[in-house]
């Protein structure tokens, strides 16, 4: 066969792939349709309730019999008698009320006309997923009776404002600073119209440095709002939950236990990684984060203690010390680089300086009972309240003395584009534990491979240098005398390297959520289940929109 031919049936072949691609993609859309359509029909025949309005609207050009219940608005098509008896099929529709975050009357307004108007009808705003995305829709059901609109509109807006965990007023925070300084941008452009759509309050405080939502959080009168909402990445959000459980604790008048926080937080992404809001929407999408502040979708979430022996205790949901730690160091002090280029830099520059690090490792394993929760998610919201590791006499603690490479503790399972499964997949947001992966002295490659196989499918832990362990309490201990900040000056001849927070002796560099911390002693982090309620829900994998290049 001559060289074009062969090339035209290579041609062929793809074309022929890319068809039958594109066909199981629509049929992939069907199927999630017609799942989505018999869930709702499925929900709507458990709430066979008892009608509160019934009428006729038109939606779209027919005219349609439209049912309310207290949970659900079903319409079916008014099918006109024909002489010839025929019947058309047209398909009747439903929408459940705790998808719907706004009612509007409508009418017919030239430019400019602020009033008055001719009726049109009503207009239900609501929210539609695709995929892992809450996208915004809205129905629009035509009546020209301004009675009939009005006893509708009134009897809509009653059903959605009794949908109790839907928050009225909200404290929002911004950070200007965050990743590529688009926050107040996303917040006004993607979040201010839907928060008024659903006539949601807002109280804005555009953050002016590190520590100030703390500070406003130490001070302000949290019983007039429903929730708190942060905009930007992960260092803004464990700033925002570590300051509502210290508020908690210092309300209550108790130093020494870590307290429930008394609100709900919202995250709007506007960071570089964002793992805390992709781990409860599974999407970094503003819009998506709105929606599930706005329709009220709670999900319980456990965090850190981390206490740092001789300093403050801090609340987070993950802490890595070794490779995670020292790659954050690096790229820190390259912050007039992009984000995305500085990460990388420091990647590579700390793969390519990869060295372990002497320490002793202690940890208590989660009682049976609490991991059996991460498989029994759906269990009753009341348990393990605050059960601060009681019962910690139980399981005694393992100590080990080793090379690392890397050791992590996650309360949840950090999932991003970049490893859509999470750093820590083995745990979830309410398991009552935490995942603690260590990695012990191995070789580069090796190492490497590791690391590539968060981004894959699976086996990131099928390496005998890796064991993981479902814990409610770390000790990390560093041996070494070297820290970080002088074999940085060592490498680089830099004698400018100023940490964090400069304790006496060696320093160690820690990745706290996404934050620099240099902590010279050993660290306790423990765990507390569902110290706080995030807007979102549990998810299983995040949409992976990216692919790093650099390993
Ligand atoms: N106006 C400000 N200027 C400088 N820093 C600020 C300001 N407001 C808040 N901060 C602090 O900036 C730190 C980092 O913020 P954030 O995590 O939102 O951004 P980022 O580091 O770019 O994102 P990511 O953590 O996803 O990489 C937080 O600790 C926060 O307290």
């Amino acid at each position: 066969m001559s060289e074009p031919e062969e090339d035209l049936k290579e041609d062929k072949k793809k074309v022929c792939k890319k068809k039958k691609n594109k066909e199981k993609r629509r049929g992939e859309k069907m199927e999630e349709e017609k799942r989505e359509q018999e869930e709702q029909v499925h929900e709507a025949e458990k709430h066979s309730e008892s009608v509160i309005l019934r009428g006729i609207f038109k939606v779209g050009k027919k005219s349609h019999d439209v049912l309310l219940t207290q949970t659900t608005l079903t319409w079916t098509p008014i099918i006109p008698e024909t002489p010839t008896g025929e019947v058309t099929a047209l398909q009747p529709g439903m929408l459940l009320l705790r998808d719907v975050f706004a009612v509007k009357v409508k009418r017919r307004r030239a430019a400019g006309q602020q009033s008055g108007g001719a009726m049109l009808g009503v207009a239900l705003f609501c929210c539609r997923r695709r995929g892992r995305k809450l996208e915004e829709d809205t129905l629009h059901l035509h009546n020209a009776s301004a009675d009939h609109t009005h006893t509708w509109y009134n009897a809509l807006k009653e059903q959605i404002a009794g949908i109790s965990s839907r928050p009225r007023h909200l404290k929002v925070f911004i950070n200007p600073s965050s990743h590529k300084k688009e926050a107040v941008h996303i917040y006004r452009e993607s979040v201010a119209p839907l928060f008024k759509m659903a006539d949601i309050r807002t109280d804005i405080t555009v953050t002016e440095r590190k520590g100030h939502t703390l500070s406003v959080i130490k001070e302000c009168k949290l019983d007039e709002y429903n929730g708190v909402v942060c905009v930007g990445g992960d260092g803004s959000v464990a700033e925002l939950c570590h300051a509502l459980v210290f508020r908690a604790q210092l309300d209550a008048n108790f130093p020494e236990k870590p307290m429930k926080a008394v609100l709900p937080v919202g995250i709007i992404p506007a960071g570089s990684t964002d793992v805390v809001s992709c781990s409860v929407h599974g999407v970094r999408d503003p819009v998506t984060a709105a929606l599930h502040i706005i329709l009220g979708h709670l999900q319980q979430v456990d965090m850190c203690s981390f206490s740092p022996v001789g300093q403050s205790v801090h609340f987070g949901f993950s802490a890595m010390f070794g490779f995670g730690g020292r790659s954050l160091a690096r790229a820190e002090k390259r912050r007039w680089m992009t984000s995305s280029r500085r990460r990388e830099y420091a990647l590579v520059k700390t793969l390519a300086k990869l060295r372990p690090e002497e320490c002793e490792l202690s940890f208590l394993p989660a009682k049976k009972s609490r991991q059996n929760l991460f498989w029994n998610r759906d269990q009753g919201d009341n348990q393990e309240q605050d059960s601060d590791l009681e019962g910690e006499g139980e399981a005694s603690w393992t100590t080990k003395q080793g090379q690392y490479l890397s050791i992590s503790v996650m309360s949840i399972p950090c999932l991003s584009p970049h490893a859509p499964r999470g750093l820590a997949p083995n745990t979830s947001l309410t398991s009552g534990s935490a995942s603690l992966i260590a990695v012990e002295n191995a070789s580069r490659s090796e190492f490497i491979k590791h690391l590539k196989r968060f981004g894959s499918s699976s086996g990131e832990f099928s390496f005998s240098f890796v064991e993981t362990h479902a814990v409610s309490a770390v000790k990390i201990r560093p041996l070494s005398m070297t820290g970080f900040s002088k074999e940085e000056s060592e490498e680089e001849g830099d004698s400018k390297s100023t940490p964090i927070i400069q304790p006496e002796g060696a320093a160690f560099p820690w990745n706290i959520d996404g934050e620099l911390v240099e902590i010279a002693n050993e660290v306790l982090i423990r765990v507390h289940p569902r110290l706080i309620s995030l807007y979102g829900e549990e998810v299983e994998e995040a949409e992976s929109t990216v692919s790093c290049s650099c390993i």
